[in-house]
């Protein structure tokens, strides 16, 4: 038996091949189909049952503006997107971390697709960084999961078998720019006029923290010993041109949206993301995401371990020690309180933006 499901968040078709007999691998049939998963939802619904619904009516998986991560595959150019989707700032919190780690996978167990470009529903912010309010007076047993979630995305970023392009239409501070120099390639709005222009840095020092080693290598890594180590030092948020002077980012992109929406991307975006169709920076990340698909994967992969691997090792040796550092650290009398003023003064900012 076969039958149609019409996805009411995308325009695919998902084919149902004999659902009924292929319930360990439901999921994967979805996944395959280029339906965004979501494995908590997918996961709590048998092949049996999603059959049943199936025959009966649309099946709706979830709804995507509940999920904290959307994704989409494209198997014709082997690209795959996953934008972060938790409002208002992406800020990252346990459950966005895990979506962010399990949807990876989901996409990488999928042998057609080569690259992956990790993205934003909120077109001004990449991403704002940890989510402040998870070290604030956190419970002794949510900071270490936390911090080990974190940990995870970095690992699965940096050591991910697919070519990973970092779509940075706005903010990216601290953890939201990790995210992006985990990447292999990264593009950057150049922001519209001076007044409203993104940045992109480690300023945990402003906050009163410290970027914890295995970030701030990468910052090293990437940038170069002496920028990087100032750049550290004063908790420098890079504006677009200077952040591509520095090589925190691979590109700047200037221009402004066409009004001609990209068909490639029509196909490739989640529905959160259809308004950024004939957005230049996802034009462009496309464009880099399918050209490192046609790289042999092989060889693409072998190269990425030369620069990767010491730095992966490492990080999962010291991985215990730096969660109890972190712990320790947060935890600190003197950094709450230095936490709690920087969290009092973002939120003033707020109201007076508001007002
Ligand atoms: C020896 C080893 C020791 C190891 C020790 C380790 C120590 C810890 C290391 C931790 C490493 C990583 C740290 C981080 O990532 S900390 C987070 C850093 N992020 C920031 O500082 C960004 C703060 N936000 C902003 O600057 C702006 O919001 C931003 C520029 C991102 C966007 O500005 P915009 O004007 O567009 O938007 P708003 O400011 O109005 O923000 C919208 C709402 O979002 C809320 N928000 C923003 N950022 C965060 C955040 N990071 N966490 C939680 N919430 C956030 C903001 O309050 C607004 O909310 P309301 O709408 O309710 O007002």
């Amino acid at each position: 038996m076969s039958s149609t499901v019409d996805s009411p968040i995308s325009s695919s078709k998902i084919q149902i091949h004999q659902l009924d007999r292929l319930a360990p691998r439901s999921a994967f049939l979805l996944f395959y189909a280029g339906h965004p998963p979501h494995q908590t939802m997918i996961s709590s619904l048998s092949a049996r049952h999603i059959a049943r619904i199936a025959r009966q009516q649309p099946l709706r998986l979830f709804s995507s503006q509940d999920s904290l991560v959307v994704t989409n595959v494209h198997e014709e150019s082997g690209v795959a997107v996953l934008a972060m989707n938790r409002p208002p700032a992406n800020s990252l919190s346990l459950e966005l971390n895990e979506a962010i780690s399990t949807s990876l996978k989901q996409i990488e167990s999928n042998p057609k697709i080569q690259s992956v470009i990790l993205a934003s529903s909120n077109p001004t912010i990449f991403s704002a960084g940890l989510d402040i309010t998870e070290l604030i007076s956190p419970s002794d047993e949510r900071l270490p999961k936390f911090w080990n979630s974190l940990q995870q995305v970095y690992i699965d970023l940096y050591g991910s078998r697919l070519a990973t392009v970092a779509a940075i239409q706005g903010h990216a501070p601290a953890a939201g720019c990790m995210l992006a120099l985990a990447c292999d390639y990264r593009i950057m709005h150049g922001g519209h006029g001076e007044e409203h222009l993104p940045t992109i840095g480690f300023n945990e020092t402003q906050l009163g923290i410290a970027a914890p080693p295995w970030m701030g290598q990468l910052m090293v890594r990437t940038i170069g010993f002496r920028p990087a180590e100032r750049a550290l030092a004063l908790g420098t948020l890079f504006p677009p041109s200077e952040a591509l002077n520095a090589g925190v980012v691979d590109d700047v992109i200037t221009e402004q949206s066409s009004s001609e929406s990209n068909e490639v991307l029509k196909a490739l975006l989640p529905e959160a993301l259809q308004s950024q169709t004939s957005n230049p920076v996802m034009i462009k990340a496309y464009e880099e995401a399918a050209c490192y698909a046609k790289i042999p994967p092989q060889a693409r992969v072998a190269s990425k371990l030369v620069t990767r691997s010491e730095s992966l090792k490492e990080m999962q040796m010291t991985r215990e020690d730096d969660t109890q550092h972190f712990c320790g650290f947060i935890t600190h009398e003197v950094v709450q309180k230095n936490l709690m003023k920087y969290v009092e003064k973002m939120k003033q900012r707020g109201k007076a933006k508001k007002s």
